[in-house]
């Protein structure tokens, strides 16, 4: 079928500006696409604009100018104009789309320590009026494993454990699109290899689209199905400017 791999997100001559007292960073996105059920990677150096990339792939922050910004989480269904969305400033739509097509992995898992696991994972969905059925929850927990986690308050998990659950928390009510923000950040390499092979799988086997920001590019390098990087110039004493691009041998 055509549309299966049609972009469910679709990002064309961004520009977002972002000034600080008298400093400037202006971050520039000629075009980048997640399609559906692949991993996308946001790698590079501090400072050059992966959280902000991520903050307006997340509907939370306004491009400064967007030739195309389209959201495809239905295809056939025709994609959300996002660009037009910010531009009407049509906030309820954009939290609409957040709220309904959205997973976050963040990167200290953030899991609230008075519930249990399961009580975490199954909470954004108790917040839109639809959680998870016990059966998909149990399955996603057997294949994460972390069946035997599932009633545990989050403190008494490794850490692993807890990132391996708010990876389940994030894909548990069926998001199209995952965006994780370090999501290794807090585990050793051996674990962060598994964490991101397990995020890949499962995306792939739920057609949803990742975008996961990192610092370090060994880990995604072999495992990313594309990587995006950016050039940073300093333009000025005051101006900085970076532009994301696809790594090569890594356009999706
Ligand atoms: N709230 C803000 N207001 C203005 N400029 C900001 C703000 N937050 C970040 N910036 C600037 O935007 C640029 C990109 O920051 P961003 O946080 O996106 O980088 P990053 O690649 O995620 O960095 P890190 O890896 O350190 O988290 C930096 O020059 C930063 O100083």
């Amino acid at each position: 079928m055509p549309h299966m791999n049609a972009p469910m997100v679709r990002l064309e001559g961004l520009v977002k500006t972002r000034s600080q007292n008298e400093s400037v960073f202006e971050l520039h996105v000629p075009d980048f696409r997640v399609a559906p059920g692949s991993m996308v990677a946001v790698v590079g150096e501090s400072g050059c604009g992966k959280s902000t990339l991520l903050d307006l792939l997340a509907l939370v922050m306004a491009p400064t100018r967007v030739d195309r910004f389209e959201i495809a989480p239905r295809p056939p269904a025709p994609p959300w104009d996002a660009a037009a969305l910010w531009s009407r400033g049509d906030e309820s739509s954009l939290a609409a789309l957040r709220r309904e097509y959205f997973g976050y992995v963040l990167q200290t898992g953030g899991l609230l320590p008075f519930l249990s696991v399961r009580r975490n994972i199954e909470l954004p969905g108790a917040i839109n009026g639809g959680r998870p059925s016990r059966r998909r929850l149990e399955a996603l927990a057997r294949d994460m494993g972390l069946e035997s986690c599932l009633d545990r308050m989050p403190s008494s998990l490794s850490i692993g454990q807890r990132q391996r659950a708010a990876i389940l928390r994030a894909l548990a009510h069926g998001p199209r699109l995952v965006l994780a923000d370090e999501p290794t950040a807090a585990v050793d390499k051996a674990r962060a290899r598994t964490i991101m092979g397990d995020l890949h799988r499962l995306a792939r086997e739920e057609g949803a689209a990742v975008v996961v920001v990192t610092h370090d590019t060994d880990l995604v390098m072999d495992r990313a199905d594309a990587v995006y990087s950016f050039e940073l110039e300093v333009v000025s004493a005051v101006a900085t400017r970076s532009v994301c691009r696809p790594v090569a041998g890594g356009a999706p």
